[in-house]
């Protein structure tokens, strides 16, 4: 099954658009975790079971893992989605981008060493660097066009040239991706929460390709623009990232913390199903 089919059969059986993001940071841990070896898998265990139920993806942000010198932590957690929720999707938001020699790297990296679903890419080096990734074809690309923070303004909204109408890089990336890049049918695109406006420009271009959209919660986009604007007819089309807003909605709650992140995690996917 490729990634886009089992993202479409996800959808349909959590009716669920919400992807929890897994960016485990160990200041923030309940105090009984911090300091045990394997506390970032075991957090991050915690979170995968309490809302297993009530998601369509998963996405583990890889700095988090990396920075820690977690790597076993990262490989351990995936498999573990993998094998217990083998219908979840999984993420690696990694934002690669690099020369097709070293991106084949890297895409051994997150769909054999991690064997993630599908991985998040940076489109700036052009087709030749996103190529290795479509080689896997099972596996998905996600691209970013218009990023969640603020600073992607600087290169995103740069006017360029498209078929003599100047339009803004992030809805040129969205051409690209629609009309060229997407060779085997296997590319998604991301779009930040806190651009809702935009979400609904990205959506115009691509069709029913699928958005990965973080940015609500701790980055305080708002539900119902944002579901508004990239939903498709069928009231799919999105994977909406939540993870700091859940991950830590119990600190302070000791080993009750993932409970409190199944409410806030439930909470989320009922705001977000009342727009759909
Ligand atoms: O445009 C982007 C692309 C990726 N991210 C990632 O999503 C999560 C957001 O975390 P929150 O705690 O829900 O703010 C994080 O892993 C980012 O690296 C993004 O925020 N914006």
């Amino acid at each position: 099954m490729t990634f886009i089919e089992k993202l479409s059969v996800a959808w349909e059986k959590s009716n669920s658009l919400l992807c929890v993001g897994l960016d485990p940071d160990m200041n923030r841990f309940p105090e009984y975790l911090r300091g045990k070896p394997d506390s970032i898998y075991t957090f991050c265990r915690g979170i995968v079971d309490a809302t297993a139920d009530l998601v369509c993806a998963f996405k583990p942000q890889i700095a988090y893992f990396h920075a820690a010198r977690a790597e076993e932590q990262l490989e351990a957690i995936c498999a573990y989605i993998r094998e217990q929720y083998p219908d979840i999707p999984l993420i690696l938001d990694a934002k690669r981008g690099d020369i097709g020699a070293t991106a084949q790297q890297y895409a051994r990296e997150a769909f054999e060493r991690y064997n993630a679903d599908a991985v998040t890419l940076s489109p700036y080096m052009g087709f030749d660097s996103i190529e290795p990734y479509l080689e896997y074809r099972e596996r998905g690309a996600i691209i970013l066009a218009r990023t969640s923070n603020p600073g992607g303004s600087d290169l995103q909204f740069l006017k360029v040239s498209e078929s003599g109408k100047n339009i803004p890089l992030y809805q040129h990336v969205a051409h690209l991706v629609a009309e060229k890049w997407n060779v085997h049918g296997q590319c998604a695109m991301v779009v930040g929460a806190t651009f809702p406006h935009e979400i609904a420009e990205v959506r115009a271009i691509i069709g029913n390709m699928p958005l990965l959209i973080p940015g609500i919660g701790a980055q305080g986009g708002n539900v119902e623009a944002t579901v508004s604007a990239g939903k498709i007819a069928d009231g799919t089309g999105m994977m909406i990232n939540s993870s700091r807003a859940i991950l830590y909605a119990g600190i302070g709650e000791n080993e009750n913390y993932a409970a409190i992140s199944r409410r806030a995690a439930m909470m989320t996917r009922d705001e977000i199903n009342r727009y759909r």
